[in-house]
């Protein structure tokens, strides 16, 4: 029978040596396969760099490209050192099935070692006793430093299991994770993953999925697994245009950084949205309303109209060129016009088509004015109208060559021209918009931006017609990369044609995917994971969807903790419209950091504030005892100062944040002896509300919770704040405490 949490209940029996020692024993030959091939590795890559820069230049750059894969080969070799082996399954037939970190085979190619991601480790994370499959064992091994240091079992049917010496505990490897000081990095699960999240984490590749869940319920964990499994059972589909992961702050993103490649992925491109533009520093900051002004879909059509208000019709008047006089005509203007839109290319590329059929129409005039002008002379006229001051002139005014950043810092500088095209903006909304040009950019600028660009567009012909000759020349490098590695006997299913080419470079080092997709504004991945989706502003959903033609999409996020007033109140309202509606949705319904009693405490605030809109349901998998801990103080400053020193102490190396109200960051910090900078390994750290987002620590001060709902919009600042411990929250006020709060003082 399995428990209410999905946990499947197992009978422990005692510990046996000849256990231990057994399984010690195929954890050796495991370990003893991964340093040979270690060696193996690093013989090859030593004996390609002894060749050293001889040779012609093709054979240069094949040692490139092979020196490159062996040392990615051993990155991922090291990489995957700590807790190499996880797992053990015993099925029906006999077989066992080891598995770990990555697929392992012996030099008879006899398989050892399971990928967690392959098909035949799925029963690892989805059999339980109520449907076993064809599994009556699964076994959890902990190690550390390639010592078996724990080994439980869950028998699932009973009946299989003869009377061997098979340890059986329940879920010790889980919380064992949970309970385990916290490091300022997070880590990943492979060895727990759990039923309901191995589900998502498999679910398929194509549309999207958007997995809802409280606070710590792994949604984080369970995207970045996603994301190592679709690289591992889709390469061939997704490798060359990438994975995309987004994430809600820079500090998130290092707090998340290590977890893919302990997984051996190295190649997904991690960014938030305000880094979205390469070359764009969205430095600045805001009012909240004004983001959320910002974060509107109505820029869509704001910005199609500033757009489109470039492209004037000038009243009829003369034009010089040289000494002839011609007339600029209205419907000349307007029917260039017609025929550059209905090329559907974006502005500053349709220009081209308007300016090609604006210089037609005045060299026809040209002929009928000059007699003598004949179709040979047509050249040298373009010329002379080129060159033509008041065409030039003329001809800008009717379509004006733009780009995205002038042309939004002219709407935000100048209120004639935001009004003439926003005018669904209220004149008080449009004045709060108001900012001198060279003011920096905001991370809420960055949506709309992009959407400029995408719709200005480059006049990008040299460029494309380079990019057709480069991918020309890849397909043969791919092809002769190929047939290179059917002759050297290089291919072993380590390297691939496509990663040799890559390597091989005409001229230097080739870019990986992920360079070259990070340098591209106008790159589309061909799988996109959402963090914090709650987050994001209808414009910058539109700035993503431009970049996932495929809606391949993984949207994890808990609408109960949004903080951005252009966030999303509910999935439905945020996605139905741009996904129409197309998307499936998966819930995860088990907090695995909070502590109970905190949950209850941060559930019961948020159902007094907001009674309309009750938090996700979610249950904790652990009670701690004294979890909630209220501190009353006069001064709220001092009264932090003495609970983080004492709850310093008490944590005994452990990882504490101190949760203030975004105004007091700078003081607290000062005052409890921190530096600026949020530095997540640190052992103590001050954040406002909004930084803490995603993050976990062992013990979280809170203060002054009052001030922290009363600055946001939304009780989801508070919300994030309380949820963050996996041990302890200890709220100090001065102030009264808001409701939910106090019933759980101490
Ligand atoms: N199956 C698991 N095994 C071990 N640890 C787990 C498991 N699932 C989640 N955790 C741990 O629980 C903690 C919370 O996970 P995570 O941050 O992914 O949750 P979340 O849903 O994104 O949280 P939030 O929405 O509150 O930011 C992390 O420390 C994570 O490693």
């Amino acid at each position: 029978m399995a428990s209410s949490d999905g946990v499947p209940d197992s009978r422990a029996i005692p510990d046996s040596a000849a256990t231990h020692e057994f399984e010690q024993a195929y954890l050796d030959g495991v370990y003893g396969r991964l340093d040979e091939l270690r060696d193996h590795t690093r013989d090859r890559l030593a004996a390609i760099r002894r060749a050293g820069a001889t040779g012609s230049h093709q054979n240069r750059s094949e040692r490139d490209a092979f020196a490159t894969l062996y040392e990615d080969r051993l990155a991922q070799l090291n990489a995957v050192e700590e807790r190499l082996v996880f797992g053990r399954l015993d099925l029906n037939s006999g077989e066992r099935r080891y598995v770990g970190r990555l697929g392992l085979s012996d030099p008879e190619h006899v398989p050892m070692l399971t990928d967690w991601r392959a098909p035949a480790a799925r029963a690892f994370y989805q059999a339980t006793a109520a449907t076993p499959g064809d599994v009556v064992l699964r076994r959890h091994l902990q190690t550390k430093d390639r010592t078996v240091v724990g080994i439980e079992d869950d028998v699932l049917d009973l009946d299989a299991v003869g009377d061997t010496d098979v340890v059986l505990s329940g879920e010790g490897a889980l919380l064992a994770a949970l309970n385990a000081q916290r490091t300022g990095r997070m880590g990943d699960i492979v060895a727990t993953i759990q039923a309901e999240q191995d589900a998502v984490i498999r679910s398929g590749l194509d549309g999207v999925l958007i997995v809802e869940g409280g606070p710590g319920t792994g949604k984080t964990a369970v995207a970045l697994h996603r994301a190592a499994f679709l690289l591992y059972a889709h390469r061939e589909r997704i490798e060359r245009s990438g994975v995309l992961l987004v994430g809600p702050s820079r500090v998130f993103l290092r707090y998340i950084e290590k977890v893919l490649p302990s997984l051996g992925e190295t190649g997904v491109v991690a960014t938030t949205i305000a880094d979205l533009i390469p070359g764009i520093e969205a430095t600045g900051t805001e009012e909240p309303h004004i983001a959320e002004l910002k974060g509107r879909a109505v820029w869509s059509r704001i910005l199609t109209s500033a757009i489109k208000a470039r492209q004037r019709v000038l009243p009829e008047q003369d034009l010089m060129v040289g000494s002839v006089r011609l007339r600029l005509l209205p419907d000349d203007i307007r029917e260039a016009q017609e025929r550059a839109r209905r090329s559907r290319a974006p502005h500053n590329v349709a220009r081209v088509t308007f300016v090609r059929h604006m210089l037609s129409a005045l060299v026809r005039q040209y002929a009928e004015k000059v007699p003598g002008v004949g179709d040979d002379d047509r050249a040298d006229i373009i010329e002379d109208l080129r060159s033509s001051r008041d065409v030039r002139v003329a001809l800008n005014l009717c379509w004006m060559p733009l780009t995205a950043t002038g042309l939004l810092e002219d709407l935000y500088a100048k209120p004639h021209r935001l009004a003439e095209v926003a005018g669904r903006l209220t004149a008080a909304e449009r004045s709060a918009l108001r900012r001198d040009r060279g003011t920096p950019w905001t991370p809420s600028d960055v949506p709309l931006l992009d959407e400029l660009a995408d719709r200005i567009g480059e006049d990008d012909e040299a460029e494309r017609a380079r990019a057709r000759t480069e991918a020309s020349h890849r397909e043969s490098e791919v092809a002769y990369a190929r047939e290179m590695l059917a002759q050297s006997g290089h291919g072993d299913g380590m390297v691939d044609a496509e990663m040799v080419a890559d390597r091989f470079a005409g001229s230097g080092p080739r870019l990986s995917t992920a360079e070259r997709a990070m340098a591209d504004r106008a790159w589309t991945y061909g799988h996109i994971v959402v963090d914090e989706a709650q987050e994001l502003s209808a414009m910058a959903w539109r700035a993503l969807l431009r970049r996932n033609p495929t809606r391949s999409m993984t949207v994890v996020g808990d609408v109960s903790q949004t903080s951005s007033l252009a966030g999303a109140s509910s999935w439905e309202a945020m996605l139905d419209r741009p996904l129409r509606g197309r998307h499936r949705t998966a819930t995860l319904t088990v907090n695995y950091r909070t502590p109970a009693d905190v949950m209850s405490t941060a559930r019961r605030m948020m159902q007094a504030v907001d009674p309309a809109h009750p938090p996700t349901p979610v249950t904790s998998a652990r009670e701690v005892p004294d979890a909630v801990v209220v501190t009353s103080t006069d001064s709220l400053v001092e009264g932090l100062v003495a609970v983080v020193r004492q709850e310093r102490e008490r944590a005994d190396g452990g990882r504490l944040a101190v949760i203030v109200p975004t105004g007091l960051r700078e003081e607290v910090a000062q005052a409890v002896g921190v530096g600026g900078a949020v530095n997540l390994t640190d052992q103590v750290v001050v954040l406002d509300p909004g930084a803490s987002k995603g993050l976990e620590f062992d013990v979280v001060v809170l203060a002054e919770p009052s001030q922290i709902l009363a600055d946001a919009g939304r009780p989801g600042d508070l919300y994030v704040a309380m949820t963050r411990p996996t041990q302890r929250l200890h709220v100090v006020h001065a102030e009264p405490l808001p409701p939910g709060i106090e019933a759980s003082s101490t």
